[in-house]
């Protein structure tokens, strides 16, 4: 796992670190690595680093000093550095005055623009951690100038730290170097930090607010048959999705159940013959009461939220079993939560709403803070929360929290929430605990779109089709 932690406990930890570290070392350490970065970049856009222009836009915290130091680094390798002051009288002393030791120049504001538009690469020192709000007007208007590369010193300025939200002008860098530890803006905008970057400057940190799964983490979890192993050990999951009109939904979940797990995947429901046709091997009858024995439930997707809709729900969530509640699920709780009142209040739920899904079960929309809103509505419902969206978040009521930071945007097409429900869905049924069931199925899942698209769109069935390669991958670390 890796964790994530929240500004608050990263400057608390900070304080402790530079209480016995001697002065300006941590901030030493911090440009050092970010000089190193910003020469690599410098050789993969140009193909050298000496000659070389980088243009640093610095605002009036220690994020600026970070940069100005950088600046002095670079220096050495005879890189020709220009530094813009957001604020000069209240740039950071010291490393203002170790750039201007090593020869580098201070430009004025009014003549930023120029020297931004002719430089190699700009590196972004204007906000750090302290950072409240989008971007003032004279840092913004700077941006518009810059089409080089940009290195973000710790965060791409303008993006809320806390809560990757971006409410106005900000930086979109092509690279992120952050210290100490990831904070949240890393894994919950990724189109502004580009490629990240972790140096470690010898902070020490408890319990993350925040975690992602790594591969290992995620290949370590998913069900992989034994000696002894058989279909039913592997965890049978029944699929209630669909209808006699929209068979796509069915399909596309009970599919990506079969190809989750090597367990047995039983269908329930009006679209049973079309089921049955695209995979035999689905075991499908009309309707949940005669299905047979499951270990977990994926209900919702295309059922409809009519009465038909919410008695299969109310029956699914009496059977005592863990219960992936999708799609048209989430709407039906929402409107009638006393479809709850069927649930065993020890067996698992999971509810995977999208943004309109989520102001239906909550009554506002998720709002800037997803990780909040997630973990308010687990809470509320007392059942796991996959918050889908360009990162998706998932909360457990106990608070645990976790994001998956996708790899592009492919996974934004129809139907491809019909596949990560029955992912989730199978990997309940083989026992997993629901949270991590659910994030390693958000894992695969965007794993199996970026593998899908390559570069092009691809569809639902592309996702599913690509979910044995995503496994594959994952795996292939542990074999
Ligand atoms: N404390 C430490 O030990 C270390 C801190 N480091 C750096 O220090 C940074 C934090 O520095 P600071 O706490 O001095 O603060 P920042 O540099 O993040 O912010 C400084 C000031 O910027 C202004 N500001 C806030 N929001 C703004 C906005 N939206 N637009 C323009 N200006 C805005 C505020 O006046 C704020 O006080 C970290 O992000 C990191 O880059 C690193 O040098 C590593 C060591
Ligand atoms: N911009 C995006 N970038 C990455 N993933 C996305 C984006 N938009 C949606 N997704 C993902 O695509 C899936 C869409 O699911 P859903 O909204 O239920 O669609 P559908 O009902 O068509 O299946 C979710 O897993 C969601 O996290
Ligand atoms: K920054």
């Amino acid at each position: 796992m890796q964790g994530i932690w929240t500004t608050e406990r990263i400057r608390a930890a900070e304080d402790r670190l530079l209480a016995v570290t001697p002065d300006g070392e941590l901030m030493r350490r911090a440009a050092f690595a970010l000089a190193v970065h910003a020469a690599e970049m410098l050789a993969e856009h140009t193909g050298s680093v000496s000659g070389r222009r980088v243009t640093l836009l610095v605002g009036s915290g220690n994020n600026g000093g970070d940069a100005l130091w950088a600046g002095a680094f670079l220096r050495r390798r005879n890189v020709a550095v220009s530094a813009i002051l957001l604020k000069p009288e209240r740039a950071h002393g010291p490393g203002l005055a170790a750039l201007k030791r090593s020869g580098g120049k201070v430009v004025s504001l009014e003549d930023g623009p120029q020297w931004i538009r002719r430089a190699d690469l700009v590196v972004d020192g204007i906000v750090g951690i302290s950072a409240r709000g989008p971007l003032r007007p004279d840092a913004a208007a700077l941006l518009e100038h810059v089409s080089a590369p940009v290195l973000a010193v710790d965060l791409p300025s303008g993006v809320d730290p806390d809560t990757g939200a971006v409410d106005g002008p900000a930086v979109v860098a092509d690279r992120t170097v952050t210290f100490g530890a990831l904070k949240p803006v890393h894994a919950l905008a990724p189109a502004s930090c580009g490629e990240v970057s972790l140096v470690d400057i010898g902070l020490r940190l408890s319990e993350p607010d925040l975690q992602r799964l790594d591969t290992a983490d995620v290949a370590a979890a998913w069900p992989v048959p034994g000696p002894d192993d058989d279909k039913y050990s592997q965890g049978v999951v029944g699929v209630a999705a669909g209808s006699a009109t929209y068979p796509g939904a069915a399909v596309l979940a009970a599919g990506a159940a079969v190809r989750a797990t090597s367990g047995l995947v039983r269908y329930a429901g009006h679209a049973a013959d079309v089921v049955r046709g695209q995979w035999p091997e689905v075991i499908a009858t009309g309707s949940v009461t005669d299905a047979g024995r499951v270990q977990a439930w994926v209900v919702g997707p295309g059922i409809g939220t009519g009465h038909e809709g919410r008695e299969v729900l109310r029956f699914v969530l009496g059977r005592g079993v863990p219960v992936c509640a999708d799609a048209d699920a989430t709407t039906i709780i929402a409107r009638s939560p006393d479809v709850l009142d069927a649930r065993d209040p020890d067996t698992p739920l999971v509810l995977t709403p999208h943004a309109g899904e989520f102001e239906r079960l909550m009554g506002s929309p998720p709002g800037a803070d997803r990780v909040a809103a997630a973990r308010a509505a687990a809470r509320k419902y007392d059942a796991v929360v996959l918050l889908k969206g360009h990162c998706t978040v998932v909360a457990a009521p106990d608070g645990r929290a976790l994001v998956n930071t996708p790899r592009g945007s492919w996974l934004a097409t129809a139907g491809s929430g019909d596949v990560l429900s029955g992912l989730v869905g199978a990997l309940l049924a083989a026992g997993l605990d629901p949270w991590l069931a659910a994030g390693a199925a958000a894992h695969v899942h965007s794993l199996a779109g970026s593998l899908a698209a390559d570069g092009a769109p691809t569809s639902a069935s592309g996702i599913l089709g690509a979910i044995p390669d995503a496994l594959r991958s994952v795996r292939s670390l542990t074999s």
